[in-house]
């Protein structure tokens, strides 16, 4: 049983400056209550990936199944919650209005609305903060909301594309543990998009090595790290040895050079 197949999958984009090759032949399967990091410099192609996944980009060659359908059949069953690189709440609605909107536009009864706000706000710990404006939050309190409004649909699959690169380490390592947490507790597939080696290592079941120009898997990475991760496992030899691979597979794409 997969999540996500896909075959040789290639986007092109055609540009004044000529063609972007933004993926080539990228062939990835995953698993159910799979944690997959993609990892690699500017340009490789992870947003590209995560979008194509998510019928925002469509690819220019390959196939691409998500829980069994095409990309934009899965996005029409709600197969997944995608959270964008920076929070993007609405300033004049409550946190609370923030997660309920997608879920007013999918028609959804309002005592349902309620009961869905109540669980994914629990869930990312902010409960007792839905009447409050994003500007009232910190900046990692409105990338928990944004967490929330993908969770709202209780779909099996969350992508994130880099969610947390704007937020400080402290704060960047309380939400690790709560994404942790929260996939522990839900069992949900994810696909995460960083540049952080620690992050994806400390995240993952699996990591998704990839390299630029043209856009391409150069690595994938199972983690040995049990999924009960305390935030010191990080100061283990597994850990350090995990680290160091993903270093030599950016490497080995000349990534860093
Ligand atoms: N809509 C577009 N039109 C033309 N080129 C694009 C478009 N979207 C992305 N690209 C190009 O495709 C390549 C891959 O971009 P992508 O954003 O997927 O990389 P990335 O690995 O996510 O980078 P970053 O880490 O900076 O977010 C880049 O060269 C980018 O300029």
């Amino acid at each position: 049983m997969t999540v996500i197949e896909a075959c040789d999958v290639s986007l092109t984009f055609q540009t004044a400056d000529g063609p972007v090759h933004a993926l080539k032949d990228v062939s990835l399967t995953i698993a159910p209550g799979d944690f997959v990091s993609f990892i690699g410099p500017s340009g490789c192609g992870k947003t590209t990936f995560l979008r194509t996944i998510a019928a925002l980009e469509t690819p220019t060659g390959g196939t691409l199944a998500v829980n069994g359908m095409t990309p934009e059949a899965a996005r029409k069953a709600r197969a997944y919650g995608y959270v964008f690189q920076a929070p993007g709440l609405y300033p004049w609605r409550t946190i609370a209005g923030n997660i309920s909107l997608p879920l007013e536009i999918m028609g959804f009864s309002r005592s349902d609305r309620a009961q869905r706000i109540a669980r994914v706000l629990d869930l990312v710990d902010l409960t007792g903060f839905g009447s409050k404006y994003p500007w009232q939050l910190s900046g990692g309190m409105q990338q928990r909301a944004s967490i929330a409004r993908a969770l709202a649909f209780d779909a099996d699959i969350l992508l994130m594309d880099e969610p947390f690169g704007a937020l400080d380490e402290i704060v960047r390592d309380r939400l690790n543990e709560a994404l942790l947490d929260l996939w522990k507790k839900t069992g949900k597939t994810i696909g995460f998009v960083t540049h952080s080696i620690p992050e994806a290592v400390y995240l993952s079941t699996r990591i998704v090595v990839m390299s630029p120009r043209p856009g391409r898997i150069t690595r994938v990475i199972d983690s040995p790290l049990p999924r009960d991760r305390p935030l010191e496992i990080r100061d283990t030899p597994e850990f350090i040895a995990l680290a160091q691979q993903v270093r030599e597979g950016l490497r080995e794409g000349h990534s860093y050079d």
